[in-house]
């Protein structure tokens, strides 16, 4: 193993004298997917990561080290500098592929119910031992190593080798075929208490209480067989190709979901957001699509929920940016199932601002929350009875020198054992009705739904 290279500054870990290693290699086409399944020792320790162009894949097998927090305060800066303080301690020969970390945030730290999120605190983060990133048509196979200078030179070799089975076990699976899982039940929870929290919250916002809120519910489904996270990823990926898709395993429950919807991108001192909210779904043919379209740009209720987006996502750029752009209305953004209303924000962060003080001012935005936030938080905590765990929230990535990304987890799915939990809600004013936010759902429910071989025949 080499020095630790004076010009990183690195810094020993503690009195044993230990460093971050880090050796990459670029590695012919890899495909994600198959990697993620060879790591199989890892099930529970892997992460999964593919952006919107579908230009950045990242997947995580082993956990190197994990950042938790439970403070519900200051629970960003807290895993900001932990991150902040493992990367002094790095040695690498060459910079050509940056450590990453990746995790999500709770989306409301005060919620206490007890619930299926047991395996997820407040916030949770890993370092993979195993990392690939995939980016611009290259793959670099990352491994990371945490140890003293003379246990390294051994333990790297037997670290060389996993890889490279890692690398031989991805190649002969990419061919293999995914079959979709068998559902035996789904099951709707709570229908009727989801159908008075609408009201209810409706009835709030006429009283001049609030002016959005979001309100959700939750699906479970029960499969023949243990939920196959890899096949999850699948088909979220081929059946979603505009969306996000991510999977996060922690013990045995894995958070999964292909969202539309991102919180925030820091690349190359630009920071980038979106605005999403008011939805309609896609017509069965071009025509009645494109009137479906034009119906909701033009559609007051819709326009009233985004605007709450609008306003509230400027206002941190505002205050965290120069350069602002917003555009002036919203365009549509179609998934496959569903079109939304969608105003894309960027600037100029100023110098002292990271992603995740980007994430902890957006925060849940009036998408996934309300307007006023803290009322609208506060009233969700009442009426939704349920807890939303990482649903809704943050999840994403950052890198060694600050570039990350993070996007709203819906269009999600928390995995464990035979089960699956799916999770869809939105954004309530003050026309709204609980027939047509429950319709609104049952689309926003699809995407997950057809990826786990489900469907709404039987509700
Ligand atoms: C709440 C969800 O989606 C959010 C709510 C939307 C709406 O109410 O129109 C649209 C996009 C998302 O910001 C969900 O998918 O569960
Ligand atoms: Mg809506």
């Amino acid at each position: 193993m080499k020095e630790p290279l004076q010009e990183l500054h690195a810094v020993p870990i503690n009195h044993a004298s230990e460093y971050f290693y880090i050796e990459t290699i670029e590695v012919p086409h890899l495909s994600a997917i198959a990697f993620f399944e060879a790591g199989k020792e890892f099930k529970g320790e892997r992460y999964y990561w593919q952006n919107r162009d579908n230009t950045k894949t990242i997947v995580g097998l082993g956990h190197l080290k994990t950042f938790t927090s439970n403070h519900s305060s200051d629970r960003f800066d807290d895993i900001q500098m932990q991150w902040n303080l493992l990367l002094q301690h790095v040695v690498q020969e060459k910079e050509d592929a940056s450590p990453v970390l990746f995790g999500g945030f709770s989306f409301d730290p005060i919620n206490s119910l007890p619930s299926e999120w047991s395996a997820f605190p407040t916030a949770f983060f890993a370092v993979a031992k195993f990392q690939l990133v995939i980016e611009k048509e290259r793959s670099y196979l990352s491994i990371h190593y945490l140890g003293n200078e003379k246990d390294s030179a051994e333990v790297f070799e037997s670290l060389r080798k996993q890889r490279d089975e890692l690398i031989h076990s991805a190649q002969v699976k990419e061919w293999k075929v995914y079959v979709k899982h068998d559902v035996v039940k789904a099951e709707e929870i709570l229908r009727d208490s989801y159908l008075e929290a609408v009201t209810n919250t409706r009835n709030a916002i006429r009283r001049g209480q609030l002016n959005k809120a979001v309100i959700a519910r939750k699906l479970v489904l029960t499969m023949k067989e243990e939920v196959h996270v890899p096949s999850s990823l699948y088909f979220l990926s081929k059946e979603q190709p505009e969306s996000y898709e991510f999977g996060l395993e922690n013990g045995d429950s894995a958070f999964v979901g292909a969202t539309p919807e991102r919180l925030v991108k820091v690349e190359d001192e630009t920071v980038f957001t979106t605005c999403l909210a008011g939805s309609i779904k896609r017509g069965t043919n071009a025509l009645e699509d494109k009137h479906l379209g034009e119906e909701l740009l033009a559609d007051q209720k819709n326009l009233e929920e985004h605007q709450y987006v609008v306003k509230m996502i400027s206002d941190v750029f505002d205050e965290l940016c120069t350069d602002v752009k917003v555009p002036f209305g919203p365009k549509l953004m179609k998934t496959r199932d569903i079109q939304h209303l969608y105003t894309p924000i960027e600037g100029k962060p100023d110098n002292t601002s990271s992603i995740f003080q980007f994430v902890e001012k957006l925060h849940p935005t009036p998408a996934l929350g309300g307007a006023p936030t803290e009322e609208a938080v506060k009233l969700i905590r009442v009426e939704e009875k349920m807890n939303r765990g990482y649903y809704a929230a943050p999840v994403g990535w950052v890198d060694a020198r600050g570039n990350g990304e993070f996007v709203v987890a819906i269009r999600s799915a928390l995995l464990q054992g035979k089960n699956a939990y799916l999770y869809a809600g939105g954004g309530i004013v003050a026309n709204s009705t609980a027939e047509k936010e429950y319709a609104e759902t049952i689309v926003k429910f699809r995407p997950m739904l057809r990826a786990l071989g489900g469907n709404l025949d039987g509700i």
